[in-house]
Order: structure tokens, then C-alpha cells, then sequence
């Protein structure tokens, strides 16, 4: 049997995509969207709140294209949290004008292909602590889509040894490298808690650098032999106040 990797795991996530129910936003009087959008403000200052407090961290992005109208991404500490802020929007008057698209439930992750570490617990590295609970940049763009290593016959991720995988992942790493400062990552494990076995958020400022990188790691082994990959999601980054323009009627 080949080694399995050691995984650091961080905070939850929860990636909830909702589409706007624009034929009941538009059915409402003025008043109860107002109801509608302090509902929206509450939220968005609670998790902003919590983002404070280092307890978690929640970005909201619109999306484009018809797979959904926006996403809120929130990182947090438990499962059970995540479930409590999924409940508590369904609940809210303003979940009244939105309709529930897709959703992904996973777990930061870090993986020990590229360092053994010192022996130092890493739990006490403040720069692995902030990679495992990371605040999420909000940047003007969001990539998002799940993924897994192929498992055929001929291309089995999980049946090379240790040291394949290692040798694989040093030219992934590489390639993500050249993309420092334009576009970050964080992946996240979903082996057993949703269909994938991972998560795939990218962060940038300019979006054409995720066509870039996606497009170059196609090239790189590691993608091209074993990767398979689920639905893509694009989208741009909601403040409250883009929030309200978008409501605008
Ligand atoms: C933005 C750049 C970027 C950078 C710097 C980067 C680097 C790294 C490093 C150093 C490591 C290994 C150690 C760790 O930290 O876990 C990883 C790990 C991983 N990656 Fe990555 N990746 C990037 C980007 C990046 C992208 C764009 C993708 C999607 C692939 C594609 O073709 O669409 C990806 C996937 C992954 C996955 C699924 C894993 C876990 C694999 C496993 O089998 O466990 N990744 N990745």
C-alpha cells in the first residue's frame, strides 16, 4: 500500500451559491425589501465581526453566468458553526428572495509533500496557523471548483509511492509559485465530506491571471495525468454597498 500524504487540517468551509428569486424581490413593497436588506446588513456585520474576532472568516462574491448569483464562502472552526450560519440565513427574511444553487463542505488543508517540517509542532508556527485559518483576501475576483486525483488503472494518483507523488507535486508547487502575488490559493480537503476530494478557491485582482494559471497547470503532470475537475464558478467581489447597488431596482 502506498503511504497516504499527512494532512494538516484548518478551519471548515462552507461554499453556499444562492440565486436571487428576482420575481419576489420585485412582488415586495419598498417596505419589506428594506426589512430585506437590514436583514442582509445584520449578517454581513456579524460575519465581519467574527472576521475581527480571528474566530473565522467570510467573503461574499457575486457570480457570473447563470450557475448562481453569488457565493458567501465562510471559514469556521466546527462544522456544527458552519451549520448554524447556513440555518440562520435559510431563517432570515431575506433567504425569502434568494433560492439555494449548489453548496461544498470541506476543510482547509495543507498537505507534507514539499517539507518534513523542523519537528517543531506546527500548530505553534504562527505562518502555518495562518495558512490553516486563513482570512479570506478580498480580492476583486473569486475562482472557485472542486476536483479529484484520477483513480484509473493506468493513471492511479493514489497507487504511486511517496516519493512520485513528492517528485509531482515539487513541479505543481513551482508553477503556483510564479503566480505569487497575482493569484492565492486555498485548497481545501473534501475527502468525506462532500463529492470531491478537494476544493480549488483562487484569489485575484485580475482574472485573466486564473485563465493563466489554470491554463499553464494543465501542462504540469500533476494536473494533466491525474486531475479531474467539477464545475467552475467565477465571480466578483460584494461589499454591502455592491450588495444594495445589485438589489437596486
Ligand atoms: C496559486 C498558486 C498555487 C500554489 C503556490 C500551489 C502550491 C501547492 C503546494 C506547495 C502544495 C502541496 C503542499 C500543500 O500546501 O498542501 C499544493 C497542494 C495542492 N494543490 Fe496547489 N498550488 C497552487 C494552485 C493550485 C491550483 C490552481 C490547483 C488546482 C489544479 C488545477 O490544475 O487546476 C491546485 C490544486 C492543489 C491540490 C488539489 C493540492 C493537494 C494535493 C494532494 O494530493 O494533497 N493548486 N499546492
Amino acid at each position: 500500500m502506498s503511504e497516504a500524504a499527512q494532512t494538516l487540517d484548518g478551519w471548515y468551509a462552507l461554499h453556499d451559491f444562492r440565486s436571487i428569486d428576482w420575481a419576489a424581490w420585485k412582488a415586495a413593497d419598498d417596505e419589506e425589501r428594506a426589512v430585506g436588506l437590514d436583514d442582509l446588513r445584520v449578517f454581513l456585520q456579524n460575519w465581519a465581526d467574527t472576521e475581527e474576532a480571528k474566530t473565522g472568516s467570510t467573503a461574499i462574491y457575486s457570480i457570473v453566468g447563470q450557475k448562481a448569483d453569488f457565493v458567501i464562502v465562510h471559514l469556521r472552526e466546527t462544522l456544527e458553526e458552519l451549520n448554524a450560519l447556513e440555518t440562520e440565513f435559510d431563517k432570515s427574511t431575506f433567504a425569502d428572495y434568494t433560492a439555494k444553487k449548489f453548496s461544498y463542505v470541506s476543510v482547509v488543508e495543507l498537505s507534507n509533500y514539499l517539507g518534513k517540517g523542523d519537528g517543531t509542532d506546527p500548530h505553534e508556527k504562527p505562518e502555518v496557523m495562518a495558512r490553516l485559518q486563513p482570512i479570506l483576501p478580498k480580492t476583486k475576483h473569486i475562482c472557485f471548483y472542486p476536483m479529484n486525483k484520477k483513480r484509473e488503472l493506468a493513471d492511479n494518483w493514489y497507487m504511486l509511492s511517496m516519493e512520485e507523488r513528492q517528485t509531482l507535486m515539487r513541479s505543481h508547487g513551482l508553477i503556483g509559485r510564479s503566480y505569487a502575488g497575482k493569484v492565492k490559493q486555498i485548497i481545501t480537503g473534501s475527502a468525506g465530506l462532500d463529492d470531491w476530494e478537494w476544493g480549488v478557491t483562487l484569489f485575484s485582482d485580475d482574472a485573466l491571471q486564473f485563465k493563466k494559471l489554470i491554463y499553464e497547470m494543465r501542462f504540469d503532470e500533476v494536473s494533466a495525468r491525474y486531475g479531474e475537475f467539477g464545475t467552475f464558478y467565477v465571480g466578483n467581489l460584494l461589499t454591502l454597498e455592491g450588495f444594495e447597488q445589485l438589489l437596486k431596482l
